[in-house]
């Protein structure tokens, strides 16, 4: 049976002779091209209030449809040249007119009505790291974050402990977004996102931030009944702290073979300090018995990178969930890089050699399952980590583990702030 998704990708194309399944592939191609594509090319989705209750900024849609029917219905358009080329404002930035900004105050508000009945959620505090390199500007906040895709969470991690309740898109994605709001990060690195297009683009476009998503090429989110479309990395930036210098979405290859895994790479300017950085996601191959797998998707993901930081001469933050602990291949062969990185978290622990003893927590038909996976690598000669976001006690998280009805989801956030060291050069 066709998923509501893919009914949508029909409905948009009522003429194309091609089953969803290869529309899909078809619309793959389109999208990427031949080494990979910018989804951040495509129009925008311009919300308009239509919420009953609120000021609408939550239970928005967009003017011609919802988020993805828009987007399919552009790309429908974008497959086929000579449209595209008759309406070249497809490929370009929508009016700024329509992007009415947000207050941040205002949509956590909104998110604290939507969330009235839920219980209260956790407290978290940024340990000071106290680095003895002052730096004159504001420094930079990177959150990475596995929001657990809607699709996945509903349809297939078999989080056994977790009420369906508590997974109710409408009320957890105001969890996913207080936390957001919460911590305001410059810098956003999210896995596991299948709400780009209706959901975080337009709410975090009207926030400030410029955002790309690369989806997995085969998203296991489609085989889920009803799924909003396949999942992927994300990532925003605010527009008034960086600019854009160059983005790449890269489709990780094990051994030389293409893989389901993607991250994407984008090169940003400090408008403050002109200085330039490299800010990296990724999502590697999940399960045991891949290790070797991640261990190769990590290796190219590093050999991209070196390119792209031109031999490490660019800073570099690398946030991800590896889907590996620390006794991995993949997570040494990023230890002792020729790219100089260091894991942000072990910084919190008293020898600050220590990962934390875990980043998810959650209990499947298979038991209890409790690992350290995700990680923040930086530059260590180039950058300092001034505080890190703590991460939730065993007794706050709860005998039921993740996701709850206080956390949305099954990976812990990780924020950072970084300043730049004063006298890089030559040590990178
Ligand atoms: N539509 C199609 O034609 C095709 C579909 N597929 C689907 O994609 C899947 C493989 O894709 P791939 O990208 O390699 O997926 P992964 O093995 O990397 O895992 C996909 C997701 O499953 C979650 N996960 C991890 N462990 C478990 C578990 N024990 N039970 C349930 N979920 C878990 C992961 O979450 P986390 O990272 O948080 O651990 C991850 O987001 C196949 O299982 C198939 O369903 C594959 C090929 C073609
Ligand atoms: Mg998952």
């Amino acid at each position: 049976m066709a998923s509501r998704w893919q009914q949508r990708l029909v409905s948009v194309v009522p003429s194309c002779d091609v089953c969803p399944l290869q529309f899909y592939v078809l619309t793959l191609r389109g999208i990427l091209g031949p080494k990979g594509g910018q989804l951040q090319q495509l129009p925008r989705c311009v919300p308009s209030p239509v919420g009953v209750g609120h000021s609408g900024l939550l239970f928005s849609a967009c003017s011609m449809g919802n988020g993805t029917s828009r987007l399919y219905s552009a790309l429908a358009k974008t497959l086929n040249s000579s449209a595209a080329s008759q309406h070249p404002e497809y490929l370009v930035s929508p009016d700024p007119e329509h992007l009415e900004p947000i207050d941040p105050k205002e949509l956590l508000e909104e998110c604290r009505a939507v969330l009235h009945t839920r219980p209260p959620r956790f407290q978290r505090d940024f340990v000071d790291l106290r680095t003895d390199c002052p730096s004159s500007h504001p420094p930079i906040r990177v959150m990475q974050w596995n929001i657990l895709a809607q699709a996945l969470g509903e349809g297939k991690d078999n989080f056994v402990q977790c009420p369906v309740e508590a997974l109710k898109w409408e009320e957890r994605k105001c969890l996913i977004l207080e936390e957001i709001l919460a911590y305001q990060p410059d810098i956003l690195c999210l896995q596991e996102v299948d709400h780009y297009f209706d959901t975080f683009q337009p709410l975090l476009s009207r926030l400030g931030y410029q955002g790309t998503f690369f989806p997995k090429p085969w998203s296991p989110c489609l085989d889920v009944e009803h799924n909003n479309g396949p999942d992927g990395c994300a990532l925003f930036f605010l527009q008034n702290r960086f600019k854009l210098v160059n983005s790449a979405n890269i489709r990780l290859t094990a051994m030389t073979l293409k893989t389901n895994q993607v991250a994407i790479a984008q090169t940003l300017e400090c408008k403050e300090s002109g200085r330039q950085f490299c800010i990296a996601v990724t999502h590697l191959k999940a399960r045991t018995g891949w290790e070797r797998f991640r261990s190769a998707q990590g290796c190219d993901l590093l050999q991209n990178l070196q390119n792209i930081t031109q031999g490490a001469k660019i800073p570099l933050i690398v946030c991800g969930d590896f889907n590996a602990e620390p006794t991995e291949e993949v997570y040494k062969h990023f230890a002792s890089s020729s790219l100089n990185l260091n894991s942000a978290y072990k910084l919190l622990s008293a020898d600050g050699q220590s990962e934390p003893p875990y980043t998810t927590w959650k209990i499947r038909t298979s038991g209890e399952c409790r690992h350290t996976l995700d990680y923040i690598w930086y530059s260590k000669h180039a950058l300092s980590v001034k505080s890190a976001l703590d991460l939730l006690t065993e007794e706050q998280i709860g005998p039921n583990r993740l996701p709850s009805f206080n956390y949305p989801s099954d990976h812990l956030s990780l924020v950072c702030d970084f300043s730049f060291n004063e006298e890089p050069d030559g040590l990178l």
